[in-house]
């Protein structure tokens, strides 16, 4: 069973429409979700965790529905917002008291474990700590009650580097202890090099593709060639791709499919994600 199951869900916002046909998260993994601003992924995610309420389609997060089963599912979930909706005067302890007791399975030792590792002052306001620090509590909150889900969107935007890693090792640690799932929205694709599984493309409403990480990797490719190689035929073989007076540059989805046309007479580069968005989204 998928942890997150997505079929035919559609969403009006104004002149937006969402619409995710199928889409699995798959149990025990990180899937991170991509794709350029205003493309949908915060109103994915406000879909899966019931904060907005879908037009059509269905959403089970290990099978359940929310109809029927909205405290259950949210037990499950840990979350890490954009915003934390956390009241910023109050102190990290009344915070941690307050949310605790919704949680049947808060663990306290969990909880002062990461408060130790991340050196929080629990005396402290959370609006007086740094951004990195209030991420850092919002990841402790999560992960304190053994979510089987966690979903975050852009945890670590606005992170330094050295801070992001620690956050992302510690996420990374905990999950492999407690065989969860991570689905993560963000922009930051080195971010996405070094933690994830699976890859989710999302433009303009719409899941453009999505499978492992290392495969979607090994299948892309930028060719470089001579400008009279592209014709209506072996332009089929690019997913999109620029002139200019010396040559054409373009992205393929299928390096063997493209090796058959173009052959020797054109050069094959390694792809990285943020190549990969870049094609998919220039239109
Ligand atoms: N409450 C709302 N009312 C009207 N339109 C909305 C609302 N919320 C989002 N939208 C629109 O829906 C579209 C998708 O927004 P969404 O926040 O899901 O994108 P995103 O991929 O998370 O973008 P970003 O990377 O910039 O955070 C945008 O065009 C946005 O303006």
């Amino acid at each position: 069973m998928s942890a997150i199951e997505i079929s035919n869900v559609t969403k009006t916002l104004n002149e937006f429409e969402l619409n995710i046909e199928n889409l699995n998260i798959e149990k025990g993994f990180i899937t991170g979700f991509i794709g350029p601003n205003g493309s949908g992924k915060t109103t994915t995610i406000k879909l899966i965790l019931n904060m907005i309420f879908k037009d059509s389609g269905s959403i089970k997060i290990f099978g359940k529905e929310y109809k029927s089963d909205d405290i259950d599912i949210k037990q499950m979930i840990g979350y890490v917002g954009d915003v934390s909706g956390y009241i910023p005067e109050s102190k990290l302890k009344d915070i941690k008291k307050g949310i605790s007791v919704f949680y049947k399975n808060w663990d306290e030792k969990v909880y002062q474990k990461y408060v130790e590792k991340f050196k929080l002052n629990e005396n402290k306001r959370y609006k007086d700590l740094s951004k990195g620090q209030q991420k850092k509590f919002e990841l402790v909150m999560a992960l304190s009650h053994h979510p089987k889900i966690i979903i975050m969107d852009e945890p670590t935007a606005n992170l330094d580097p050295l801070v992001r890693n620690e956050f992302l090792e510690i996420l990374q640690e905990h999950i492999e202890k407690e065989e969860a799932t991570v689905f993560y929205s963000t922009h930051i694709t080195s971010d996405l090099d070094k933690v994830s599984d699976y890859l989710v493309f999302i433009y303009n409403g719409k899941i453009i593709f999505k499978g492992e990480r290392d495969i979607i990797l090994d299948n892309h490719r930028i060719i470089r060639g001579n400008k009279n190689l592209i014709d209506n035929d072996t332009k089929k073989e690019l997913v999109s791709f620029k002139e200019n007076q010396f040559g054409f540059e373009g992205l393929t989805s299928n390096v063997k499919s493209a090796y058959e046309v173009f052959g020797e007479e054109v050069v094959y580069d390694k792809a990285n994600l943020e190549d990969i968005l870049m094609y998919y989204t220039r239109g």
